[in-house]
C-alpha cells in the first residue's frame, strides 16, 4: 500500500516514515512538509497527517476530494471540525478517515480506564505534561479525557465536580474542560505524560501514562494505516480497530 507522509519533516513526522519505512506490505512514496506541492502525495493510497491544528484541515480536504484515506494525528478537532469532516465524506463515502488524538496504546488504555473510574469518584482533575515546544494546550489528549469523564459522570447521573474553582491569579484552577479541570504543564525533557487524579471520601486513585520515546505512537498508527481503507467513513480514536469496545468520541 503506497504511504504519504505530511509533516515528514516533524518529530512525529519523521517517525512515522521510519515506522512506514519498516512495515512489511506499506511504500513511503513521499514524505511534504510545510511549503511543499501536494501534487507527489497524489499517488498515495493513504496519507498520515502530523502536522499543525491550522494545516491539517486544507490537508485532509485535499485528500478526500482526491479520494485518499486518512490516518490523522494532528491535534485540535472542535465538534465544528469534526462535522465539517462528516460533510466533506458525504460527497465521498468511499473514503476512510482515521482521527486519533492518541496512537499510543498506553494513553489509549489509560483514557478507556478513566472513563471506567469516572463515575465512583466525586472528584476529578487531569494534568497533562509535554515538551516545552507542543503547538497547543491543553492537549488533544487531555480535551479528550476530559470530554469521556464528563460523558460517564452525566450518564451516571452525577452532578458537577463539587470543588472550589475559586482563583485569586488567573489560570491557577487549569481550564474548564466540560467541566473539568485541566492543567497543562511544558517543561523542558518531557515528551507526552498524564496523570487522572481522582478523590472521594478518605482515597484517591491516580491514573498515569507515560510516553518516554515517540516510537510509542507508531503500533496504533500503523494499525490505523492497515485498517482505514476498510473503514469508510470517520472513525474517531482508534480503540475500534485496537478491538477496545465502546470507542466514544475523542476529538
Ligand atoms: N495523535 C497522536 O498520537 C499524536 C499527535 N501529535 C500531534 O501531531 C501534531 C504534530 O506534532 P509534532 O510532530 O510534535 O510537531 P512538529 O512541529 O515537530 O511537526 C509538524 C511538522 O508539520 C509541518 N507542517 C505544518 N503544516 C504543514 C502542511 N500543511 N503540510 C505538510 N507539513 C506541514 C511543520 O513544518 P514547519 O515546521 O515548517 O511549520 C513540521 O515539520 C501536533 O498537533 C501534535 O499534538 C503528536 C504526537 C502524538
Ligand atoms: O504534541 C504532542 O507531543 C502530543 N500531542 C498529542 C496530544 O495533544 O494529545 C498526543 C500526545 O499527547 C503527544
Amino acid at each position: 500500500m503506497d504511504i504519504a507522509v505530511f509533516g515528514a519533516n516533524g518529530r512525529m513526522g519523521a517517525e512515522v516514515c521510519r515506522a512506514v519505512g519498516r512495515a512489511e506490505g506499506l511504500d513511503l512514496v513521499t514524505g511534504l512538509d510545510y511549503g511543499d506541492s501536494k501534487e507527489d502525495a497524489g499517488q498515495a493510497q493513504v496519507i498520515v497527517d502530523f502536522t499543525h491544528p491550522e494545516s491539517v484541515m486544507d490537508n485532509l480536504k485535499w485528500a478526500i476530494e482526491n479520494g485518499i484515506h486518512a490516518v490523522v494525528g494532528t491535534t485540535g478537532f472542535t465538534e465544528d471540525r469534526i462535522a465539517q469532516v462528516r460533510e466533506w465524506l458525504a460527497d465521498k463515502p468511499e473514503v476512510g478517515v482515521v482521527i486519533a488524538a492518541n496512537f499510543s496504546i498506553g494513553a489509549i488504555l489509560m483514557m478507556d480506564f478513566s472513563k471506567r473510574a469516572a463515575r465512583f469518584f466525586d472528584s476529578v482533575e487531569i494534568v497533562e505534561l509535554h515538551h516545552p515546544t507542543k503547538a497547543d494546550a491543553p492537549s488533544g489528549t487531555a480535551t479528550s479525557t476530559a470530554r469521556q469523564i464528563a460523558a460517564a459522570r452525566q450518564a451516571a447521573g452525577l452532578g458537577p465536580v463539587p470543588d472550589a474553582t475559586e482563583q485569586e491569579v488567573p489560570g491557577a484552577r487549569g481550564a474548564d474542560i466540560d467541566g473539568i479541570r485541566v492543567h497543562s504543564v511544558r517543561v523542558k525533557g518531557l515528551i507526552a505524560h498524564q496523570e487522572v487524579l481522582f478523590g472521594t471520601e478518605g482515597e484517591t486513585l491516580t491514573i498515569r501514562h507515560d510516553s518516554l520515546d515517540r516510537a510509542s505512537f507508531m503500533p496504533g498508527v500503523i494499525e490505523a494505516v492497515r485498517a482505514v481503507p476498510n473503514r469508510p467513513g470517520l472513525t474517531i480514536g482508534i480503540e475500534g480497530i485496537l478491538g477496545l469496545e465502546d470507542p466514544t468520541p475523542n476529538a
